[in-house]
């Protein structure tokens, strides 16, 4: 029996998990679940699938968590060094699905404790990329990209020399607001950018597609993760969103992969590894879809993408500070404090300023030196948005 733990269990990811996990009970034993404010849920699937430990992050919902297993054989436990230690219990295969920086520590514990690490979460790689490659490989761990592009580059290169790749092509959506009037999007609103075309996702990442940061995060998780050159990775519009990614060699060959908006092919693949198995996953009818397009991305729409390329030129620390200060432009936007555009400009003036500070992003790459970056970078960024509120009155 594989024994699984799931990080970020009751969100759209950890879901789909579970709904994976359900249609073959007997071949997973459950060791933690970790969910954030949605106890039910938790509460829920950690009675149905017998784990050992629930966990919620929210050190105040403890009392709720264990109202709610009462009766029950499960532990609870709360709070982020609760998480933490659930990454760090033996399993075999973690799924890492919390939102935002706050996945690193359990995933990095999973990967200190040898388990095999399904990552979902970008931001372990863009915030700390070298330090999370250096603890895998030091622990004999192994990391699985979930995300629907790297899965989807993983597969193309399943026997191939990574020499002989010349290029990654990562597609994007386009997100919300992909045929809007670029006039428009200054007032784009909460619930308009909260609304994919092609995807079901979490509210954070759903927006992050619209401004495109999705895909700018992307871009240096791949360069993390397969250890290409910035120069090798390029991102296309595709508004299909059937097409995950291209690999294309040397010999002028283009692989790509094609499948279904079902984030259960990538989990599933993951799950399986290194087999293949069936999935309750809908095959495509090509025919009926009849065409496919792409088009390259218009950086006037989609400032993140440049400011991607600017990080991965800056190495360091620039990912953490990055991924916060985007992390911390999007609570910004969800308060309504700031518009959809600001988003970008808040992120490049938190990076003009803390790159400005002699040695502060060059330092090494340890969790610690990322998490002092990654509050030093949310702080800067609520300077920015006070100093912004200000001046607009
Ligand atoms: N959804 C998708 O299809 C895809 C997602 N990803 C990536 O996977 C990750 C998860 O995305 P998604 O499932 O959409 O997100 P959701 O918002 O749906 O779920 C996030 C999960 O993280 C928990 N959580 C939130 N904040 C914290 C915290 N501070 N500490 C610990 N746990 C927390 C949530 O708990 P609760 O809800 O109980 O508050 C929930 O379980 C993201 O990194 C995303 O970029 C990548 C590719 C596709
Ligand atoms: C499913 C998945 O992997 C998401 O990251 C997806 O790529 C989001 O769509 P966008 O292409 O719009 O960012
Ligand atoms: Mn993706």
């Amino acid at each position: 029996m594989k024994r699984i733990t799931i990080l970020g269990a009751t969100g759209s990811i950890g879901q789909n998990t579970l709904d994976l996990i359900r249609r073959d009970r007997d071949a997973y034993q459950v060791v933690a679940l970790t969910g954030g404010r949605n106890i039910a849920q938790l509460a829920r699937d950690a009675m149905e699938f017998g784990a050992e430990i629930a966990v919620t992050a929210r050190d105040d919902l403890l009392d709720d968590l264990r109202a709610a297993l009462s009766g029950s054989a499960v532990r609870a436990a709360a709070g982020a060094g609760a998480v933490a230690e659930a990454g760090a219990r033996p399993a075999d295969w973690v799924m890492s699905a919390i939102v935002g920086a706050a996945g690193l520590p359990p995933g990095l514990a999973a990967l200190e404790q040898g388990a095999t690490l399904a990552l979902a979460n970008k931001e372990t790689l863009v915030a700390a990329g070298p330090l999370v490659m250096e603890t895998a490989a030091r622990h004999g761990a192994r990391i699985l990209p979930v995300d629907s592009e790297h899965s989807a580059i993983f597969q193309a290169l399943i026997g191939e020399d990574i020499g002989a790749v010349r290029r990654v092509v990562i597609t994007a959506s386009g997100g919300a607001f992909r045929d809007w009037p670029l006039d428009a999007l200054a007032k784009a609103s909460l619930e308009q950018a909260s609304t994919h075309p092609n995807w079901n996702m979490g509210q954070r990442i759903t927006i992050d597609s619209a401004s495109m940061f999705n895909k700018a995060l992307e871009v240096i998780e791949a360069r993390e993760f397969f250890g290409l050159d910035p120069a090798q990775i390029e991102v296309l519009v595709h508004p299909e969103s059937l097409v995950h990614a291209l690999v294309g060699f040397c010999d002028g060959a283009l692989l790509a992969h094609v499948g279904p908006h079902d984030m259960r092919h990538a989990i599933g693949y993951a799950l399986n590894w290194p087999e293949r198995r069936p999935l309750p996953v809908d095959a495509l009818d090509l025919a009926a879809i009849g065409q496919l397009n792409f088009r390259a991305p218009d950086p006037a729409r989609y400032p993140a993408l440049g400011l991607a390329r600017e990080v991965m030129e800056m190495r360091g620390l620039s990912g953490a500070v990055f991924n916060a200060a985007k992390e911390r432009a999007l609570d910004h936007f969800i308060a309504g404090r700031i518009g959809f555009l600001d988003m970008s400009d808040v992120v490049e003036e938190v990076l003009a300023r803390l790159s400005a500070e002699n040695g502060l992003i060059d330092a090494g790459i340890t969790l610690d030196s990322v998490t002092r970056l990654d509050h030093l970078s949310r702080r800067c960024a609520d300077a920015v948005v006070q100093e912004q509120c200000k001046k607009t009155g």
